[in-house]
This record gives structure tokens, C-alpha cells and sequence, in this order.
């Protein structure tokens, strides 16, 4: 018999996600299906984005080896029913207060950091760089972890070290760019390109480096089509019917956004399952039922 998610102590909200101790060496990290864009978390959900977004987390910390927070089977059954498919039984570790940030194109805050500066978190890169260029190798842009509300603030390598000791800094940024390439390689023999992604690390007793958080999730990385740079693969449908007078919205206005159409959510929704399933290869239909 499953427990109900009633009996866990909530831990933590963010936009997307949740968070709550199941013992006091293990958490559930609960996905939502709740969707953000420019900043806002929108007051329509996309069914089955939570699911989507686990199985892929689920996918890659299998696949890629490294050593990860998962405690668990995505059917343990510590998992109660009514997120079953959504949430993973992890190990509780002391986390590293830095987000670890591979970039393999100059893209998003990157491009902008770029055009003010000519580098990224420090790293300087050649003058004269087209938005959405390729950056061989890839790089380590670390940001510190903002408060809720507050903006991710790029930080360099050396403030990482400074911060957290230069042998935990370089092996943060060794086992991002290591992750980041093998997951890279993953994806482009499927036809994808992995642009960019967010990594969280924690510690684990005897003081390991051990992935945390979400893995290669499109709420933390950039996929494009490998034939079509610079096109966002989930929220592409979100994004454009915001930024087009259907909406109504502007983003500068600084009202919540409305409601997204059925049409809008339901592209949204295959968008995500189209992702999985080209991602790893197998029908998104085999996925745990949620117990909703
Ligand atoms: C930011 C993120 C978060 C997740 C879900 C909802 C809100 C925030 N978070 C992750 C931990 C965390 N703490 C200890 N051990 C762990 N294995 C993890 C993980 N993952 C704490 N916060």
C-alpha cells in the first residue's frame, strides 16, 4: 500500500517542482505540471509535463553513469499514487550552492553576457561571435543560486573556487562539462542538439560529488532539432501565442499572463512527449500512469 503524499513533510516549493522529506535520508522530488515563461508561472498546467519531465530525469541518470541522488525505481513504492510518474525517491545531501551551467552555444543570458562583455561567467570568448554560435569546446558558466523571485547572478570560476575551495570548484566543473558532452553525444545521434544545460550538485556523507536535482530536463537545458538552430523545442507554442495579440499580453505590461488555449496546451503537451520519445527512444505510453 503506497502512502499518501500527505504524510510526507513538505520541504520546498519551486515554480515546477516540490520537495518533501521522506525519512530523514530521503526526499520525493515531486514534478508538477505547471509551466513558467518570462518569469511568470502560468496559471494553466500542461498535462502530463511532470511525467515528461521525470521520465527524462529518470532516463539519463540511468544512462549517463554519473553518479546521481536517485534512491529509487520510478515505481518505488515509497512514491505515493497520486504523483506516481512525476516523482523520484532521491538521497538527501548537502547541496552545492552554485548552479553548475555548461554551454555548448552562445545563446540566451550567455549571448546577452556576450554582447555587453565579450565573455561568459568570466570565461572570455573570440570577438566577433554570431548569436547561437557554436563554443568548441563547451564552457563552465556558473551562477550563484538566487533567492526565490531574484535572478541567477553569473559568477567566475575563480569566485567559485574562492567560494567553495579550488578542488570541489574544479571538479564541479569537470563533472559538468563531462556530463554535459556525454548527454551531448547522447542526443545528437537522436537529432537533437543539446544547447545548454543546469546542473545541481550535493554532497553525500563520505563528501562525493553526486548529481542532484533534475537531469537534461527542457526546464533545465536548451534542446534544438539539429537541423534548425535557435528553435526552442517546448515552450515555442507558449512563447509565441504570449508574444502575439491573441494573448492580449505583454510582457512588459507587468500583468500575470492569461490563460493559454486548449490548442496552445495540448500542442504544448505533444511537444514534450515528442521530446521523450526522441530523446530515448521509447513510447512516452509505457511511462508509469499517473495515480491522479
Ligand atoms: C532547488 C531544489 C528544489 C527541488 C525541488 C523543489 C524545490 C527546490 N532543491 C533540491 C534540494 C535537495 N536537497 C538535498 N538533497 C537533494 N538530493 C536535493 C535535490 N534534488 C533542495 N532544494
Amino acid at each position: 500500500m503506497r502512502p499518501s503524499l500527505a504524510e510526507y513533510q513538505h520541504v520546498h516549493s519551486g515554480k515546477v517542482r516540490d520537495l518533501y522529506a521522506v525519512d530523514d535520508e530521503h526526499l520525493l522530488f515531486v514534478a508538477s505540471d505547471r509551466i513558467s515563461a518570462y518569469d511568470h508561472v502560468l496559471a494553466t498546467p500542461i498535462p502530463d509535463k511532470g511525467r515528461v519531465l521525470t521520465a527524462l530525469s529518470g532516463f539519463f541518470f540511468e544512462q549517463l553513469g554519473a553518479a546521481s541522488h536517485l534512491a529509487g525505481p520510478p515505481d518505488d513504492e515509497r512514491i505515493p499514487a497520486e504523483v506516481l510518474g512525476r516523482a523520484l525517491v532521491v538521497r538527501k545531501l548537502r547541496m552545492v550552492p552554485v548552479e553548475c551551467i555548461a554551454r555548448g552555444y552562445l545563446t540566451g543570458s550567455g549571448w546577452a553576457d556576450y554582447q555587453a562583455g565579450g565573455s561568459v561567467s568570466g570565461v572570455a570568448l573570440p570577438p566577433g561571435l554570431a548569436e547561437n554560435a557554436r563554443l568548441r569546446p563547451p564552457i563552465f558558466t556558473p551562477t550563484t543560486k538566487a533567492e526565490v523571485g531574484e535572478h541567477d547572478e553569473s559568477i567566475s570560476f575563480a569566485e567559485v573556487a574562492e567560494k567553495l575551495g579550488a578542488s570541489l570548484a574544479e571538479q564541479l566543473r569537470d563533472a559538468t562539462l563531462r556530463i554535459f558532452s556525454s548527454a551531448s553525444e547522447l542526443v545528437a545521434e537522436r537529432g537533437l542538439t543539446l544547447v545548454d544545460t543546469k546542473f545541481e550538485f550535493g554532497l553525500d556523507d563520505e563528501g562525493r560529488l553526486v548529481l542532484a536535482d533534475e537531469a537534461l530536463t527542457p526546464d533545465s537545458s536548451r534542446y534544438w532539432p539539429a537541423d534548425s538552430p535557435g528553435t526552442s523545442l517546448d515552450k515555442q507554442y507558449v512563447r509565441n501565442w504570449l508574444t502575439s495579440p491573441a494573448s492580449g499580453w505583454s510582457k512588459s505590461g507587468g500583468q500575470e499572463p492569461p490563460p493559454l488555449p486548449a490548442e496552445v496546451v495540448e500542442a504544448t503537451r505533444r511537444r514534450y512527449i515528442q521530446l521523450y520519445e526522441q530523446v530515448t527512444g521509447l513510447s512516452f505510453g509505457e511511462w508509469l500512469p499517473s495515480g491522479a
